[in-house]
C-alpha cells in the first residue's frame, strides 16, 4: 500500500512515460504515440501468436495430446506449470516455437537503416537506405527448412534442436521471429513464458476441438508489413480434463 509521498515515486515504464510530459520533455502526443506503439509491441503480438498456437493445437489433436502426455509425466496432476518448470517441457516450447516459426507474428520485422555504407551477399547498400528483413521467408524457405509448410514441432526436438528463439548470442538466422541484436525485440522474456504459459495450462485443463460439424479451423491469413494474423475468429469448443 502507499505510504504518504510513494505517489511521486516512478514504479513502472509508463511512470518514467508520464514523469517526462510532466517534466515538457515530451508531448501530450509523444505519450499517445509511445502508448500506441507499447500496445501493438507488446500486447497485439502476443495475442496473435496465442490464437496462432491455439488453432494449431485445436488442428493438430495429436500435439495436443503430446503436450497433455508431457505435463503429465513431467509434473504429474498437481504441481502447476510456473515460469520456473517451463524448462522441464521441451514439447510445449517446441510447439511455441514451431507457431512462431510457421505463424512469424512480425513477417518482415521493424525496418532498420544502415548508418554507413554496407555490402551484403555482393549487393552494395547505399547508406541511410531502409532494410527491411523478410523474416518470415527464412523461416518458411523449403530450402532451408525441410517441408516448412508442415506444423511439426517435433522438427524442434530433431533436425532443428539446435535451434532457439534468442535474440543474442546464440541466434540462427533462419529464426528470427523477434529480430536480432540492438534493436530486437526486449519483450522476448516475457512472451516466451506467456505463449508457453496459456497454452499449457490451457492443454492440461481442456480438450480444444472444432464445434461439431466443423472439421478443421479456418487458418487464412491477414497479413501487412508489421503483422501476420489469423483472418478469421473460430468458434472452439472446450472439453474440460478431469485429472
Ligand atoms: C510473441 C510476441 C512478440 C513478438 C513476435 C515480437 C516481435 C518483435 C519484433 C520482430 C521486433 C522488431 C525487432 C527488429 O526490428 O529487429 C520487436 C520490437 C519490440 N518489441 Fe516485441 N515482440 C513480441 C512481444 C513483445 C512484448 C511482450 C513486449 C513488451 C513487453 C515487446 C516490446 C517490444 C519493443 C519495445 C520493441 C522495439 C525495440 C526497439 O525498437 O529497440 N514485444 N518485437
Amino acid at each position: 500500500m502507499d505510504t504518504p509521498g510513494d505517489k511521486d515515486k516512478l514504479r513502472c515504464a509508463i511512470d518514467h512515460v508520464l514523469a517526462a510530459e510532466k517534466s515538457g520533455e515530451i508531448t501530450p502526443e509523444n505519450v499517445i504515440y509511445i502508448v500506441e506503439n507499447i500496445n501493438v509491441a507488446a500486447i497485439e503480438t502476443t495475442l496473435w501468436s496465442i490464437e496462432w498456437a491455439l488453432a494449431e493445437v485445436v488442428n493438430h489433436p495429436d500435439v495436443q495430446g503430446k503436450i497433455r502426455g508431457e505435463i503429465k509425466d513431467v509434473l504429474g496432476d498437481d504441481e502447476p506449470i510456473t515460469e520456473s518448470n517451463i524448462g522441464r517441457l521441451p514439447y510445449l516450447q517446441a510447439v511455441i516455437k514451431e507457431t512462431l516459426r510457421l505463424h512469424c507474428p512480425i513477417p518482415l520485422l521493424v525496418p532498420h537503416m544502415n548508418l554507413e555504407d554496407a555490402k551484403l551477399g555482393g549487393f552494395a547498400i547505399p547508406k541511410g537506405s531502409k532494410v527491411v528483413v523478410n523474416a518470415w521467408w527464412l523461416a518458411n524457405n523449403p530450402e532451408l527448412w525441410e517441408k516448412p509448410e508442415e506444423f511439426r514441432p517435433e522438427r524442434f526436438l530433431g533436425e532443428e534442436s539446435s535451434v532457439d528463439a534468442a535474440v543474442g548470442g546464440k541466434v540462427d538466422f533462419r529464426f528470427l521471429p523477434f529480430g536480432m541484436g540492438r534493436r530486437s525485440c526486449p519483450g522476448i522474456i516475457l512472451a516466451l513464458p506467456i505463449l508457453a504459459l496459456i497454452v499449457g495450462k490451457l492443454v492440461r485443463s481442456f480438450e480444444m476441438v472444432p464445434p461439431p460439424g466443423v472439421d478443421k479451423l479456418d487458418m487464412s491469413e491477414k497479413g501487412g508489413q508489421f503483422s501476420l494474423h489469423i483472418a478469421n475468429h473460430s468458434v472452439v469448443a472446450f472439453h474440460a480434463i478431469s485429472p
